[in-house]
């Protein structure tokens, strides 16, 4: 076989996974390649199988059956080679809220390894990035939903991976906010980074995704490039043609005011 330089396989390669809660399939035989560079956006409905499929793709939880690969490198049997790959922005993993913001960042970096005054200058951009310098000194444990976020994400880049996987990560983020950090994720991809995503807002992923990927019952309806997924339509409207499941239905009569 020919020897492959490592940077010729995707940023993420996912093949077949599977995962079962019970009697629960809610990952269904998953198939994604997410080149290098590309900004990725994964939707569907609630419960589609988006966090669990990342979570697998991340390390996180075992797949049952199936493979994840990072660059190259097989996540479930080289998990510390592909972690320091990987930037994760996971949906609901506790963090260590008694630190406050700087010390939980500075941990973060500590964890890769990396020298004391790289750390230093890195938690200082990260902070000014997400505007946190007022909540700086403040415990994590007493943040906003959006400043939780946000110091998330900043734990999620410390260590420069060449993979960002974020789960909702505009969820509750200020507009102005949100706006910078799109900033910097578009010059991330644009400088060889890859960003996986995965949102409710069609908006946002038509904006800033070049690809996509439609989950619904565990399994891949579509994926590609964003135009060819859109096929002329709004990524909006191909997404309910797609899912279905539209009703247009009034709600019920006694919650119409006249
Ligand atoms: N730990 C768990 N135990 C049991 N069932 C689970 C568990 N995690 C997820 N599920 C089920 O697996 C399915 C997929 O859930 P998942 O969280 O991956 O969906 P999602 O696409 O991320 O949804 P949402 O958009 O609502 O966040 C759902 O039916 C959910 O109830």
């Amino acid at each position: 076989m020919p020897h492959r330089a490592p940077d010729a396989a995707p940023a993420l390669a996912l093949r077949g996974l599977v995962k079962r809660f019970g009697a629960k399939l809610a990952v269904d035989g998953i198939d994604l390649a997410v080149p290098t560079g590309s900004f990725y956006g994964l939707v569907g409905p609630n419960g589609a199988g988006k966090t669990t499929t990342l979570s697998m793709a991340t390390g996180l939880l075992r797949p049952d059956a199936g493979t994840a690969s990072v660059h190259g490198v097989d996540v479930w049997s080289d998990p510390t080679a592909a972690k320091r790959m990987i930037g994760n922005l996971a949906d609901g993993v506790r963090l260590f809220d008694r630190l406050t913001g700087e010390q939980l960042i500075a941990y973060t970096g500590r964890l890769f390894s990396l020298p004391r005054d790289e750390i230093v200058a890195r938690t200082a951009d990260l902070i000014d990035l997400m505007d946190l310098r007022e909540a700086a000194g403040v415990a994590v444990a007493d943040y906003s939903a959006g400043m939780t976020k946000k110091v998330a994400l900043a734990c999620a880049l410390v260590h420069a991976p060449r993979l960002l996987v974020l789960d909702e990560p505009f969820e509750s983020v200020d507009p102005v906010s949100a706006a910078n950090i799109e900033d910097v994720l578009r010059s991330y991809t644009a400088s060889g980074g890859t960003v996986i995503v995965s949102s409710h807002s069609m908006d946002l992923v038509q904006r800033m995704c070049d690809h996509v990927a439609i989950v619904s019952n565990g399994r891949v309806l579509v994926a590609g490039p964003v135009a060819e997924v859109r096929a002329g339509s709004s990524l909006q409207e191909r997404f309910l043609e797609l899912v279905g499941g539209r009703t247009h239905a009034e709600g019920p009569a006694w919650l119409r005011q006249s």
